[in-house]
């Protein structure tokens, strides 16, 4: 049983220059306890397809009437798209659904306290009184590795550290018990060794809780490291998705290629570096056909440029949207 399902997502925003689409048809499901790391360069949608779950993209966004996302609770299925009111949201944000951020600033409000910050939001989403509210948000302090954390739950978040600041609003993330946290590059502006730590931080927390993650990043190979399953984006568009080991094992999309050819290869440091070419394009001047096509080095043909590529199965659970993908079954 899946904790949730996305299915055809599409996402417009009105701009002063026209409707640009920020999400296209995009699907996929993720169960209890499993790690999705959602890949793709800068303006790819990532962050605006993480924050749909929780109806939190902007007002100039336009949903299309068959976007559907059905969260399963315990209490029952949650119809996302249908949730209007305030109150109706409240389920999901903060609730049900947890977001970290790359920059922990962004989560703390600056005139308060870190620990006065999570006991509020415990308050709103339990049935808690402030005593026991405090005692576990300085227990949720202290799992996360902050020592002295009933000192820590007294200190505004600019007292802290970065490393500090990032775990504490893990802390305050999964104080509230989320079935899904969704983590947007949290751990990019952390230096390598406080990274591996968060990261490690992080699967510990999914094993006890069971919880469903969405981890965003540019960076494949923190996905090789945490996630159980990848998504890779590509201008609004999902074209591969498929358990981590095997799509950066055998990545099938050229894009997916490029992204894994463009990563540091340790044992071969003297390697050039391979950017994939060019730049992604304005979602003002979307291409045509594939959306890749015009910075893919694999291009088959007319077809690429006209028509949208249908998903092909290219291994166990594994998916690419590529012509590629499907010159031999019509071979
Ligand atoms: N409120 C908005 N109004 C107009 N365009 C928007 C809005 N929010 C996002 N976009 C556009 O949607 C597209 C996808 O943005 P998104 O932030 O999801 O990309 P991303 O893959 O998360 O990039 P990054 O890795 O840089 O965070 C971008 O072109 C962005 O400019």
């Amino acid at each position: 049983m899946s904790l949730i399902d996305v299915r055809n997502l599409t996402l417009q925003f009105d701009t002063d220059e026209g409707r640009i689409t920020a999400v296209d048809n995009v699907s996929f499901s993720l169960a209890p306890g499993e790690v999705m790391g959602l890949v793709g360069e800068s303006g790819s949608g990532k962050s605006v397809t993480a924050k749909a779950l929780m109806k939190l993209n902007a007002r100039n966004g336009h949903y299309s009437d068959d976007s559907q996302i059905t969260l399963h609770l315990d209490s029952g299925p949650v119809d996302v798209m249908s949730l209007k009111r305030p109150r109706d949201m409240a389920v999901i944000r903060g609730g049900a659904i947890s977001m970290i951020f790359q920059e922990p600033m962004a989560s703390f409000a600056p005139a308060m306290t870190v620990g006065s910050q999570m006991v509020e939001q415990l308050l709103i989403h339990s049935n808690m009184n402030k005593r026991q509210a405090k005692e576990l948000s300085i227990e949720m302090l202290d799992r996360v590795g902050i020592s002295d954390a009933s000192t820590r739950f007294n200190q505004y978040a600019f007292e802290m550290s970065g490393g500090m600041r990032q775990r504490a609003m893990i802390a305050m993330a999964l104080s509230t018990k989320p079935k899904l946290l969704i983590a947007d590059e949290p751990t990019t502006a952390l230096d390598v060794t406080i990274q591996a730590q968060v990261i490690d931080l992080m699967k510990d927390l999914v094993d006890e809780f069971k919880m469903g993650i969405i981890f965003i990043t540019h960076d494949l190979g923190v996905v090789a490291q945490t996630a159980d399953k990848v998504a890779v984006m590509y201008l609004g568009r999902m074209i591969e998705q498929g358990p981590v080991r095997e799509v950066i094992r055998n990545p099938r999309h050229p894009y997916t290629q490029g992204l894994i050819d463009a990563l540091p290869k340790l044992d071969d440091l003297g390697a050039p570096l391979r950017a994939i070419p060019g730049d992604i394009p304005s979602p003002l001047e979307r291409p045509s056909g594939c959306v890749f096509h015009t910075r893919c080095s694999q291009i088959i043909g007319d077809i690429c440029k006209t028509h949208l590529p249908a998903w092909a199965d290219t291994g166990a659970d594994h998916r690419t949207a590529c012509h590629l993908c499907h010159q031999g079954a019509s071979a």
